[in-house]
């Protein structure tokens, strides 16, 4: 891994905000990194590694220099009518529709969507908001309201209209039709994302899974706007609404495009479940040796990688963008009483976040439904952490997480606002005020997840003899010392522990040596 340096150094210099204790996290965790994972490794019962390691996590300077080349490889190179890369957007105009909530609600819904459009490479000129009881069914936003947004388009030089809402196939061509640009939705635009971040061989099928899934009834629409736009099908305009029923020389090919597309998805269907396979062993593995786990989740942006790395001192890419995470990350950790437990950084939530992306992502979420406790992260400096609060839990419900224990870690407390903070504290009865910045709150923390990890189920009284050292540091590791005292014989042990480990300890327990 020669190029881990170079590529660090290309994401800091490309972040200057970066926090030195995160630069010097990042140096310590890349020191131990090998150390650490043997140390996982031993945990896991040998089933760490090659899927643990998050090294390549730092490459994101070279992720996003990487975005404006064309021709980067996705799954569908050779479907070239509807090239999904021709996404790719540089200068976009973003328009929501407003029906219900407050003029705030809606503008932060628009703030979030120029943070998803600038983390997918594009610069955002203009946004607005359109008002109605619900999206015109024909343009999303109603013909007149069309017209003026075109003229934006024509002021602004923008190539690409970013809608903030799920748009039907047929929407999105009528919109094409009066703007004159391309036209997309928030739900392409996620994706969008997600593609130019995933980074393992999973992650990669999953993001193209999920996009074809989004291309499929879309076909038609994308190939005809586009050929508009190369010059093809001469006299476009005058079609009008024409574009759904017209059926043109591009049929066969989208249809042909339509099969290769069926089964390209069929493939990476087997992928995927291949590789869920070797995934889930890995898993079992870790129940089998019954290593406590938890799950970090949260909204996109609230800080949980950086959490991550100041509770294990771990080198997990923080950026302050959306997104930065999509590979999920497990690492090891201890509390402060000695206990090992496995503590996972999961992809951001972000509120609509598209089907396909849950069905594609379950698999990450998996870890967040199997944990034995979720750290719920919200960012406290965010103008609305209640709706961000919601919106994560509706993906917990969807991943079938909601009895896992939860507790709610509200960070950024050095930049949020003390009365925010009262007011979430009042509605989050198990919740606790962190920083991950300045950590601030990070010893309660550990405490509280100690707490609450599962207890282990025997309890023994033994006097392990001094040649047994080896068990003594597994009842620390593994199970919960209750009380531990140096005699003339042994050490005297009073713990909980796994049914294997009593099972070892029997010999030595107190019991069996009186009678
Ligand atoms: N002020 C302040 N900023 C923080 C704190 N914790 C994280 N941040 C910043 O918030 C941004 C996002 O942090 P990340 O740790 O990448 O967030 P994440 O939740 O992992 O984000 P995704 O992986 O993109 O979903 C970065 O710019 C961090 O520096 C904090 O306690 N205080
Ligand atoms: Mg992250």
């Amino acid at each position: 891994m020669t190029s881990t340096y170079e590529t660090r150094d290309a994401a800091s210099q490309q972040d200057p905000r970066q926090n030195p204790l995160q630069d010097r996290a990042t140096r310590r965790a890349d020191a131990l990194m090998d150390e650490d994972l043997a140390g996982f490794d031993e945990a896991l019962g040998g089933a760490g590694r090659s899927n643990d390691y998050d090294g390549d996590q730092f490459d994101r300077g070279d992720r996003a220099s990487l975005r404006r080349v064309s021709g980067l490889s996705t799954e569908l190179q050779d479907v070239t009518e509807v090239e999904y890369r021709q996404l790719r957007l540089e200068r976009v105009v973003l328009v929501g529709v407003w029906t219900d909530g407050t003029v705030e609600e809606a503008e932060n819904s628009l703030a979030e969507l120029a943070a998803l459009a600038e983390t997918a490479g594009s610069e955002v000129l203009d946004g607005v908001i359109q008002r109605r009881d619900r999206p015109d069914p024909a343009t999303y936003i109603g013909s007149g309201k069309a017209r003026e947004l075109r003229e934006i388009v024509e002021s602004t030089g923008a190539d690409t209209v970013v809608c903030d809402g799920e748009l039907s196939p047929g929407q999105l061509i009528h919109l094409e039709d009066v703007v004159k640009v391309k036209v997309v939705d928030r739900t392409a635009l996620i994706l969008d994302i997600f593609a130019q971040h995933a980074k393992s061989r999973e992650g990669k099928a999953q993001v193209s899974l999920a996009q074809m899934q989004y291309m499929l009834p879309r076909l038609r629409g994308w190939g005809a706007s586009l050929s508009r736009q190369m010059g093809g099908g001469g006299g476009s305009s005058a079609g009008g609404g024409g574009g759904m029923a017209t059926r043109g020389p591009g049929e066969t090919k989208i249809e042909t495009d339509r099969r290769r597309i069926r089964e390209r998805m069929a493939k990476l269907r087997r992928e995927i479940a291949d590789m869920k396979k070797g995934r889930e062993t890995k898993r079992q593995e870790r129940r089998r040796n019954q290593v406590p786990s938890v799950a970090i989740a949260g909204y996109t942006n609230a800080g949980k990688s950086s959490l991550l790395n100041r509770l294990t001192g771990a080198g997990v890419l923080v950026e302050n963008s959306l997104f930065a995470t999509l590979d999920p990350t497990v690492r090891r950790a201890e509390t402060p009483g000695g206990r090992i437990y496995t503590l996972a950084d999961t992809v951001g939530f972000v509120r609509h976040l598209p089907h396909h992306l849950v069905e594609a992502f379950r698999s990450t979420m998996e870890e967040v439904g199997d944990a034995d406790l979720i750290l719920h992260v919200v960012d406290g400096s965010h103008p609305e952490p209640e709706s961000q609060l919601a919106a994560v839990r509706e993906v917990i419900v969807e991943v079938d997480a909601q009895n896992v224990p939860e507790i709610v870690v509200i960070n950024k407390a050095d930049a949020a606002d003390p009365e925010v903070l009262a007011r979430l504290l009042r509605r989050e009865p198990h919740a606790i005020v962190v920083s991950a910045r300045t950590g601030e709150g990070m010893e309660e923390l550990l405490r509280l997840i100690e707490n609450e990890l599962p207890r282990p189920a025997v309890e023994v009284t033994t006097l392990v003899p001094y040649t047994r050292g080896d068990l003594v540091s597994r009842v620390h590791q593994d199970g919960e010392v209750l009380s531990e005292e140096h005699t003339g014989e042994g050490t005297l042990l009073k713990a909980r522990v796994l049914p294997d480990l009593a099972a070892e300890l029997e010999r030595y327990s107190l019991a069996a040596q009186a009678s």
